[in-house]
């Protein structure tokens, strides 16, 4: 159930759909609209669909996008169920495909955002963290995403360390959902 957290602000718990659901959402997930995720005229592997708000990497500008769909609206309810915050607060929805060989690089959220909860679907895969150490180097630290399982990042895990994803052989399916932090919301209304 709960696993005991590997670095502060970071929680994960397993089996939050059943693998009926877990099939009916990579379905869902692959019938919206998923485009190549595109960064500086390089187009990435992995394939997203963003509902709520989008973030355009190359404009470095969100967006309104469609509204969060309505399939995925119970899913929303227990990622805020397990991450303790309220469900209307998590304004926005991306989906993520990561076909074999696709991963995503070293990164923090868009300081736009606040919390942020995920959720694996398909292959199991390695969440890495990392931390930069003031006398250099970095302290590390990694996550096993076990697939209808879900990860919540706040605090420390959310501000100070950077995360990426190791690319895996089989494909893997992602759902995240975020709040908008006071600078977000300054903008996002
Ligand atoms: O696929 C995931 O679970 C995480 C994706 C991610 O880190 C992001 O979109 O910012
Ligand atoms: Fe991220």
């Amino acid at each position: 159930m709960f696993d005991a957290p590997v670095l502060t602000g970071l929680a994960s718990r397993s089996g939050i759909v059943d693998e009926a659901e877990e099939r009916a959402l990579v379905a869902a997930i692959d019938a919206t609209d998923l485009t190549p995720f595109r960064f500086q005229g390089w187009m990435g592997r992995r394939l997203t669909s963003s509902f709520g708000f989008s973030y355009d990497f190359e404009t470095q500008r969100a967006a309104r996008a469609d509204p969060i769909p309505d399939w995925l609206l119970p899913i929303r309810d227990r990622m805020a169920a397990f991450a303790g915050i309220d469900a209307g607060s998590l304004i926005q929805a991306l989906l993520i495909r990561y076909d074999p060989g696709a991963g995503i690089g070293w990164h923090r959220d868009r300081p736009i955002y606040e919390r942020v909860v995920g959720f694996s679907l398909g292959a199991p895969a390695d969440m890495r963290f990392r931390r930069r150490r003031p006398k250099g180097g970095f302290d590390r630290v990694s996550l096993p995403l076990e697939p209808r399982g879900a990860y919540h990042l706040s605090g420390e895990a959310r501000h100070d360390w950077e995360h990426s994803i190791v690319e895996t052989d089989r494909t893997r399916w992602s759902v995240t959902v975020r709040s908008a932090s006071a600078r977000g919301r300054a903008i996002l209304v």
